[in-house]
């Protein structure tokens, strides 16, 4: 006692006679400052950093594309990600596209984000010229759910197998106009990208509405749609091109498009039998499902831009990318004669014998690996969240994150395919299928914003395809490495794809 005595007087003494005396009031509200505030942000921030690294390789948070890392240079930018995710690992930071961007190559993530995130609205705003401001794209996924509910039924079987003599007049048409070239040439080389660009278009538009524009000229069609997408795709990237060449192809575009709605319009007010609907059926005669009110017109017009710009380029790849792959594999393409011709016996192609078409749909399949027309999927998350990636790890998500999904790395990454840059269709034989590690192969992209044309595109490349190699044998018209990979709206053959058709009954 006498010396607590004794330590309190020196104690008391001292402070008497102190300068900081003044700041002894202040001493409890320095003591709850520690308590309530920085102790408790402290653990937070300590858990938060500890927990990244404990779960991420090291160093991974520092990780980010530097401006020096020029995309252009490395030839795109899933060159440039492939690039960097060979050096860093699964997982890479990146300011680019979007601020606050994650690039992942593991499956988990996909498991993850099935029925999480949403498009991330500033990676389509190029297209809105095309599809306006408020287009499907963008939609919020729980919005594009109801929309997809509503139309999903107009991609399904029914419709297709309904429709089906029309597609296959079309596939008809233009390899009839190939074979036509025999009568004047010996030696025919077709420009496979070019050719197939403008069957896509043909036939998504007659499968979304129905409706054949009988004084509609395809090949100008195609030219004005190509104008406008590469123009919009360049202007995000600052590179004007001819205005007036825009202006016009995106008159013409919107014309089309008046076109096709005002002549469904007719069919609809004539009475049209509406047992089963197609898309433009759905979209005029049924309510919106955010409104319960008709479609708007705008909104009708989006939903057909939407639906013929996501199905007409990368259909239109597709095909001819696989006939490339046929070119380098005359042992495969002798396969898929032998498939072909067993099933057919000389006759055209049923939507029943397509289903039958097994080894054809293991070629587009792997294709569809080598070549994906899209190059990657995006989500964004408004909230914070923890992902699981393989081995245990985690990754922490902060509200505004984007997560860029790159499919070709997907795709090429041999933990998910042996031998990966080699095409081997037999990969997907129904025995070797079960063996591939679920959403490694994902080209349609996945689960609530899955590509919903998957199967129409599938059934439009095994129609056109087995027409083909029905009346030919192919053979590359160009120096293999001229066919270059060239990231656009999608990922193109820069040069074209030519293809030199040999008769088989030669
Ligand atoms: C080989 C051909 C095709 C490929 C490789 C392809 C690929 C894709 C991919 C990767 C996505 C994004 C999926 C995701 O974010 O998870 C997508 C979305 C979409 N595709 Fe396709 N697609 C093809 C053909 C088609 C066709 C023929 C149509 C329609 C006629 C179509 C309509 C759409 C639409 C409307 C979306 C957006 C869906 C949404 O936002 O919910 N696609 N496609």
């Amino acid at each position: 006692m006498l010396k607590m005595t004794y330590f309190s007087d020196i104690y008391f003494d001292y402070l008497s006679h102190s300068p900081y005396l003044s700041y002894l009031p202040y001493l409890p509200y320095f003591f709850v400052l520690i308590l309530c505030i920085i102790l408790p942000s402290y653990f937070f921030f300590y858990n938060k950093f500890f927990f990244a690294k404990k779960n991420l390789p090291p160093s991974s948070l520092e990780r980010e594309i530097k401006e020096e890392d020029d995309i252009s240079s490395s030839g795109g930018f899933v060159a440039l990600l492939r690039k960097l995710h060979a050096k860093q690992g699964p997982v890479v930071l990146s300011k680019i596209p979007l601020a606050n961007t994650i690039s992942v190559v593991d499956t988990m993530i996909i498991k993850e984000s099935l029925h999480n995130g949403d498009r991330p609205k500033d990676l389509f705003k190029f297209l809105e010229p095309i599809i306006g401001e408020d287009n499907l794209q963008i939609f919020d996924t729980e919005r594009a759910q109801r929309f997809r509910k509503l139309t999903g039924s107009a991609f399904g079987n029914q419709i297709l197998s309904n429709k089906f003599e029309g597609i296959r007049n079309i596939a008809i048409d233009l390899v009839s106009r190939w074979e036509k070239i025999f009568n004047t040439q010996e030696n025919v080389i077709i420009k496979t990208q070019q050719e197939c660009y403008e069957f896509s278009l043909r036939i998504t538009a007659y499968i979304i509405s129905d409706v054949q524009l009988q004084d509609l000229d395809f090949q100008e069609f195609r030219r004005a749609y190509d104008t406008i997408l590469s123009n919009v795709y360049d202007r995000q990237f600052g590179i004007s091109s001819d205005d007036k060449d825009f202006q016009n192809g995106f008159n013409f575009y919107h014309s089309i498009l008046d076109k096709l709605i005002d002549t469904k319009n007719n069919i609809i007010k004539n009475g049209k039998d509406q047992e089963n609907k197609d898309f433009l059926d759905i979209l005029i005669s049924e309510n919106n499902p955010d409104t319960g009110e008709p479609f708007s017109y705008e909104m009708i017009k989006s939903f057909i831009g939407v639906y013929l710009t996501a199905g007409y380029h990368t259909t239109g790849v597709a095909i001819p990318f696989t006939l490339f792959s046929l070119t380098q594999y005359p042992d495969i393409q002798k396969k898929l004669h032998e498939e072909i011709d067993q099933i057919l016996e000389g006759s055209l192609p049923t939507f029943e014998d397509l289903s039958k078409m097994h080894y054809l749909t293991q070629v587009i399949k792997e294709s569809l690996r080598l070549h994906p027309p899209a190059s990657f999927c995006a989500r964004l998350f408004k909230s914070s969240n923890s992902f699981k990636l393989s081995l245990n790890e985690e990754l922490p998500i902060t509200p505004g994150t984007t997560i860029l999904y790159p499919i070709p790395l997907y795709h090429e990454n041999p933990e998910y395919f042996d031998d990966p840059l080699t095409f081997n269709p037999s990969r997907f034989s129904p025995e070797n299928n079960k063996k591939i590690k679920q959403n490694a192969w994902c080209p349609f992209g996945f689960g609530a914003r899955i590509c919903p044309g998957e199967k129409m595109a599938m059934m439009d490349a095994k129609l056109l395809i087995s027409l083909i190699l029905q009346k030919f044998t192919l053979e590359l018209a160009m120096k293999v490495e001229d066919v270059i990979t060239e990231e656009r709206f999608t990922n193109i053959s820069k040069n074209d794809i030519l293809v030199k058709l040999i008769p088989r009954n030669m």
